[in-house]
């Protein structure tokens, strides 16, 4: 007798919308959270003509990703991704192959490996001083800070010197491309839902005007950059060697090392006690000093739990970046996934699980909650897994949390921090702007007083 496929739960469908509208009215994060809260941590969804795949527990991640990963390791080809990648050309939407593992193995081996990653120190050093030299000027004149503008500026300026030799600083324009790009990939686009006619839709609801705006204002960037980096070659001192990694660093470094640094200053304004106590660690572990220097962030403890916490509730990619199987398989509870399903994980409702997150509640801030824990974000915990998992994990981890580190520390080292007048703590919001990375809609303003050193 033939046995009927068993697929794993999913919610009514609507004739041709399926699941599609339910995503509607929030962040797709949001929407996917609360249908897992009814549903159930995995869930196969019908999003227009898609069959998608949403994992949101670590229970659910580690039962899929330990055995199958290799097979949940391509990319969809989403409508966006493709102009933006010139056609996949990059690292982060590359289908998994040979083309993805050399690329990643040539950003690895020249930008990201921890001696690479070590080697660019001096680089990490200038651009935080310059931030804090930067913010003491300002507030000589009581002037609010917009702290948003300013880590994202330090983190495209490291980017853009250690990957392509060159800052290109403080191009409100650059930042406003930037935005449109993270716009144009983490918004629903109806071509990635209905393939067949998507397209045309694209034609007339302005998004492929967008499309080829951002493409255009991206591309003449990238040819800046080249053109800039070709003359430089010339003039290279010795021992100076930069290679071009052009698109794919700007794009996904740069963005989420800036929120990551907002958030973390978002809810440290917004928890004046855990604000005190990572100063007066800082305060002491850098004593007599004028700036934290990396041989410090070792012992910042404290430190290292705000960040850790701010990642959990704030993750910067809260559904990582989807992900396609490459060959049927079956996975936990008998569940027979066919080839090319669209995969999401959502790793912002993984680290709000009640289960796994009680003491205290998920939905409060407290770095103290990893005192007694071994759970670090590093991929191995599914429990927390902001840079993603398995061999299409982020490369960028290191990058990422040695600048996070340093800048973080000398924010809370060598200024004090308040709120503008007729602002109080409850008036700080963490409303989250739309966008592959999840940034704060609204910039955060800050008073800021240096401290004598
Ligand atoms: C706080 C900072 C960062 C966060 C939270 C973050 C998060 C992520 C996430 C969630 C993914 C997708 C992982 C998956 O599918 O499992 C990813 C991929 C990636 N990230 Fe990061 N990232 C950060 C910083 C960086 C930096 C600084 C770089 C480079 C300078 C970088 C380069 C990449 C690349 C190239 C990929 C694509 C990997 C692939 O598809 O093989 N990221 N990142």
């Amino acid at each position: 007798m033939h046995q009927q496929k068993k697929n794993p739960p999913s919610p009514r469908k609507l004739p041709i919308l399926g699941n599609l509208h339910q995503l509607f009215g929030d962040l797709p994060h949001s929407s996917l959270h609360k249908l897992a809260k009814e549903h159930g941590p995995l869930m196969l969804l019908q999003l227009g003509s898609i069959p998608t795949l949403v994992i949101s527990s670590a229970n659910v991640a580690r039962e899929i990703f330990k055995p199958h990963d290799l097979i949940f390791s391509g990319r969809p080809e989403l409508y966006s991704a493709k102009r933006l990648s010139y056609e996949f050309n990059d690292i982060s939407f590359a289908p998994y192959g040979e083309y993805w593992r050399e690329v990643r193995k040539i950003a690895i081996l020249e930008l990201l490996s921890a001696k690479r990653v070590n080697s660019f120190s001096t680089v990490r050093n200038e651009e935080v001083n310059i931030v804090i030299n930067t913010i003491t000027r300002s507030s000589s004149s009581n002037t609010t800070i917009n702290l948003s503008e300013l880590m994202l500026s330090l983190a495209n300026n490291v980017i853009c010197r250690v990957a392509y030799g060159k800052k290109f600083d403080g191009e409100a324009k650059n930042y406003e491309i930037l935005k449109e790009t993270q716009r144009l990939l983490g918004e629903l686009n109806v071509a990635d839902f209905y393939p067949w006619f998507g397209w045309f839709l694209n034609k007339v609801n302005g998004v492929d005007t967008r499309l080829e705006k951002n493409f255009k204002e991206l591309d003449e960037f990238y040819d800046e950059v080249i053109q800039e980096h070709i003359g430089s070659i010339t003039t290279r001192r010795e021992g100076e060697h930069h290679e071009d990694f052009v698109d794919d660093m700007f794009i996904a470094g740069s963005d989420t090392s800036a929120a990551t640094l907002v958030w973390i200053m978002t809810e440290l304004m917004k928890n004046p006690s855990t604000m005190k106590k990572a100063q007066d660690e800082v305060k002491e572990v850098a004593k007599g000093k004028k700036r934290v220097e990396e041989n410090d962030l070792p012992k910042l403890k404290y430190l290292k739990m705000v960040i850790k916490e701010t990642l959990r509730l704030h993750p910067p990619v809260p559904l990582l970046v989807p992900r396609l199987t490459t060959a049927p398989c079956t996975i936990i509870g008998g569940y027979e996934i066919p080839a090319k399903t669209r995969v999401f994980i959502n790793a912002k409702a993984i680290a709000m699980d009640p289960n796994v997150w009680h003491t205290p509640n998920p939905n409060v801030f407290k770095p103290e909650r990893f005192l007694n824990s071994s759970i670090e974000y590093k991929g191995q915990d599914f429990e927390l897994i902001p840079f993603g998992v398995g061999r299409r994990g982020c490369p960028g981890l290191g990058f990422a949390v040695l600048l996070i580190e340093l800048a973080l520390a000398n924010l809370l080292y060598c200024l004090d921090w308040s709120l503008p007048k007729e602002m109080t703590r409850d008036d700080i919001d963490i409303v989250e702007a739309v966008g592959l990375t999840t940034h704060k809609k609204n910039p955060l303003c800050l008073l800021a007083a240096p401290r004598s050193l």
